[in-house]
């Protein structure tokens, strides 16, 4: 349903604004240090990234600005605020641009709330807020974005909560650095995130195998006594390889069924068939409709759902040489 339009915003940013990285906190990193990133899968060869830590993070603040200038209205009622460390420049970029107290920001965790928190900002429970309120926006971070803008998320282990939001908002807006910007999901982030029961990981690891996964495994934490690493939900968390995915687009030109029969799969169809297992609560791809799309559904054919779309409107790639770029959807 959406593609891409690339543009390109010359924005720069100063690297004497940059913050200290030692102190970048991911969505667990208060509780279990995070899982190796960006290792490229063995199916899937890439080159890993060489630009320095300090040139990634000025990517994800200029990303950041750029993206709250275009999308934060400081006259918004209700807010999302995802997980991770980029989201640590968008909250800051609001910051800025907001002195509005009334504004209820809606985190997707803990390290969410605890970024709200820390910028002065006012948090409400996701379910808290009355049950017919949309979001006004909400912003998040991503592992991976293909052409279509669908999005691996769940690398630091968030992934229940930030899909509870993205479809709760009228619009939902990625902010990334170069990194994830790819054509196709799965093509150097490694695996898909997926939460799931504790009880239920030998049934779901088996059957992500027969649905192709290569060598799905439960993440743990570094410190082995500890254990499985456990998300907010107390759950578990299983990266599941798989070949890089088709985007709609490839299967309707006849690359590959994408149904997981020829060994492809299509990102919606891989989504559908994980969330279909027994014991997943939920799965890091978002996918599907964007919140105008699931409006449009709502006005004109009157489907009567509070739910929204979890996949972006827009997503800004803070790039390498300080500008950003943005896909956004296809109206
Ligand atoms: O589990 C974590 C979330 O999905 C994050 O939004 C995602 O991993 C991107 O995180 P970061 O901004 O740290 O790269």
């Amino acid at each position: 349903m959406a593609s891409s339009l690339l543009m390109r915003l010359s924005l720069r940013t100063s690297s004497n604004q940059l913050p200290n990285i030692t102190q970048r906190t991911r969505c667990i990193s208060q509780r279990l240090p995070a899982p190796s990133s960006f290792a490229p899968s063995p199916a899937t060869p890439a080159t890993p990234p060489t630009m320095s830590d300090t040139t990634i993070e000025a990517a994800k603040r200029a990303a950041a600005q750029q993206a709250v200038r275009d999308h934060f209205d400081p006259t918004a009622s209700n807010v999302g605020i995802g997980s991770g460390t980029t989201i640590v420049y968008v909250v800051e970029a609001i910051k800025e641009a907001s002195t509005n107290p009334a504004i209820r920001f809606v985190p997707t965790g803990y390290q969410s709330r605890q970024v709200i928190i820390k910028a002065g900002l006012t948090p409400i429970a996701f379910d808290s807020l009355p049950e017919d309120t949309l979001l006004d926006v909400a912003f998040d971070g991503a592992d991976e974005v293909d052409l279509e803008l669908n999005c691996i998320k769940g690398g630091g282990a968030c992934l229940f909560q930030e899909k509870l939001v993205a479809e709760r908002a009228r619009k939902f807006v990625c902010v990334a650095d170069y990194r994830k910007k790819q054509d196709r999901l799965l093509t150097f982030w490694p695996t898909i995130p997926i939460e799931v029961a504790p009880l239920s990981v030998p049934t779901v690891l088996r059957s992500l195998r027969t649905l192709g996964s290569t060598n799905p495994k439960l993440r743990t934490t570094l410190l082995e006594k500890s254990g499985p690493l456990k998300t907010d939900q107390d759950f578990f968390i299983i990266d599941a390889p798989f070949k890089s995915l088709l985007i709609a687009d490839d299967v309707k030109a006849g690359k590959g069924k994408g149904d997981g029969s020829d060994g492809t799969w299509e990102v919606n169809r891989l989504s559908e068939a994980i969330k279909a297992l027994t014991g997943v609560l939920e799965v890091g791809i978002f996918s599907g409709l964007n919140g105008p799309d699931a409006e449009a559904l709502r006005s004109t054919d009157g489907v009567r759902t509070v739910t929204s779309g979890q996949k972006p409107v827009a997503v800004y790639f803070g790039m390498a040489d300080g500008q950003v770029e943005l896909r956004t959807a296809k109206q």
